[in-house]
């Protein structure tokens, strides 16, 4: 008998149920966006109702597509949109608010009240994180805050919190579980990631009940069967990762030093630092990789806000391409040695610089310079962004040296991969399966069920789709780099 293993991403901008098969190619998939919610400068929210829809039919519809397989499907496991804040209550079910997606800046001044009375240097020690309202944390107590009633249903204990992982698997399971894994936990701001356990300071520092918070398992445990009466069959829900770390897991990378980087909108970068969490000298964030029978993984990551967005800034506010893939051909024809630099510090620069009031340039433009050269730079900014974290990361870092396993949608552009191979100075690996956040949910929950027997089982699934090899002259990318560290200074305030 074959065995199959569901996975749900619920992810920013679209929810996707995906079946696989134990070799962990697809075998069917549903994807359904929905809508976002601005209501105000700075303010991203999600219908939760949007959320649960999204999930129950995709799920549904590949059920429904299964056929035959679906007697053989073994498990399903949950990968989501981390740090996103739910609170609903206990007996109706009801949400109290909106969720309130990770990129909401609305608590920022809370955040910077925070910094000023010198607590940062604590919170850092206990979670890996900043005090910053990209987590979780400031966003639960803002719902408390301004919310009418809420404070006083908290207190009664009447009220649960939940990252999207959390709520959606209560949903599934018919409200029978409040449950999340200890990577979603660890980007909440209020778990201890030494002691794996909520932090009775930091929740008495946010104002937020215990009562309120879910219990943490293994990444890969028992979070619940399905309800049939909801979903229309009982499965049981056996792996949970938010989706960076779900996609270091789908992407195999087990050992010390091991790197996955994801290039989406943004990228996110994470390396795994073994049973020992490091600390970061560049403001990197130490976080949970993965939690396995007790045993922490620990990693680095550290993210950058424009990677494909430059190509959708230069597509759609420029013009200056009609689709992303057409950037390719367009940096054939420049070449990678060139002196136009794009700094897409359109919202701040993230890790390794963190500076929300850096703004956006082109500079080292000449006569000659035309659309190609900027498109150019646009992919090369990516390269050059990388090169910045992975320095950053390696200094940190154990390892002096990494291979970068990558995905994400900018992953099917050879030129970009290639110069990223190059200016990094480091080999770039393509796997035949991209949908790595999704498999390694998919992964997590086959260990769980016994369809794996352990990592190394896992290992030996991940194959090498292309691999870019560094060919650049040092000489050339030092030039360069020295180019776009001046570019860079040229948009810091
Ligand atoms: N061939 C390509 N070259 C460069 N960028 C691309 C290419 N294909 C897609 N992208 C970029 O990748 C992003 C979409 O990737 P995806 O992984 O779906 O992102 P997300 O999960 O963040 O929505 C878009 O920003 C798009 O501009
Ligand atoms: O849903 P994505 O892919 O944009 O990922 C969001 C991250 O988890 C935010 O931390």
């Amino acid at each position: 008998m074959t065995d199959y293993l569901l996975a749900i991403d619920q992810g920013t901008t679209s929810t996707r149920t995906i079946l696989f098969n134990r070799g962990g190619l697809t075998e069917a998939s549903a994807q359904e966006e929905f809508e976002q919610h601005f209501p105000a400068d700075g303010w991203v929210e999600h219908n939760p109702e949007d959320l649960w829809r999204t999930t129950l039919s995709t799920l549904q519809s590949v059920l429904e597509s299964a056929g035959d397989k679906r007697s053989m499907i073994r498990a399903l496991g949950m990968t989501n949109q981390r740090e996103t804040t739910l609170v609903w209550d206990r007996q109706t079910g009801e949400p109290v608010y909106n969720a309130i997606v990770w990129q909401d800046r609305r608590t920022a001044r809370f955040c910077d009240d925070l910094r000023r009375r010198k607590v940062e240097g604590w919170v850092h020690e206990k979670t890996g994180l900043l005090l910053d309202p990209y987590f979780s944390a400031s966003k639960i107590r803002w719902i408390l805050d301004n919310v009418d009633g809420v404070r006083e249903r908290a207190q009664a204990g009447r009220l649960m919190f939940g990252t999207v992982d959390t709520y959606l698997i209560w949903k599934l399971t018919g409200g029978k579980r409040h449950v999340t894994d200890a990577s979603n936990a660890s980007r909440t701001l209020l778990f201890n990631i030494h002691t794996q356990q909520w932090d009775s300071a930091l929740l008495d520092l946010f104002d937020i009940p215990m009562s309120m918070m879910p219990t943490v398992l293994d990444s890969a445990s028992d979070f619940g069967t399905t309800d049939a009466d909801v979903v229309g069959a009982e499965l049981p829900i056996a792996g949970v990762a938010g989706d960076q770390q779900a996609a270091l897991f789908g992407q195999c990378c087990f050992d010390i030093g091991m790197t996955k980087s994801t290039y989406g909108t943004g990228c996110f970068m994470v390396m795994n630092t073994g049973v020992l969490p490091v600390n970061s000298r560049h403001r990197l964030l130490t976080t949970v990789g993965y939690r396995l029978n007790g045993q922490v993984t620990y990693a680095l990551e550290g993210s950058i806000f424009m990677a494909g967005a430059t190509l959708q800034w230069l597509r759609d506010q420029i013009g200056f391409v009609a689709k992303a893939a057409d950037s390719e051909a367009m940096a054939e024809r420049v070449g990678a040695d060139q002196h136009v630099y794009l700094v897409p510090a359109f919202t701040g620069l993230g890790a390794p610089h963190w500076d929300p009031n850096a703004r956006a340039a082109i500079v080292g433009m000449t006569r000659d310079t035309g659309i190609d050269h900027i498109v150019t730079a646009g992919l090369q900014s990516v390269g050059y962004q990388t090169a910045d974290l992975l320095g950053a990361m390696l200094d940190d870092g154990s390892a002096s040296e990494v291979e970068l396993r990558i995905d994400g949608g900018m992953a099917a552009n050879d030129w970009a991969m290639q110069f990223l191979s190059d200016v990094t100075d480091t080999r770039v690996t393509r796997p035949v399966i991209t949908e790595t956040t999704a498999l390694g949910a998919a992964m997590l929950a086959g260990l769980q069920v016994g369809v794996y027997q352990s990592t190394d089982e896992l290992s030996a699934l991940w194959q090498s789709e292309k691999r870019f090899e560094p060919a650049m002259d040092s000489e050339v990318r030092e030039r360069l780099l020295t180019g776009w560290r001046r570019a860079v200074k040229a948009t810091l305030p």
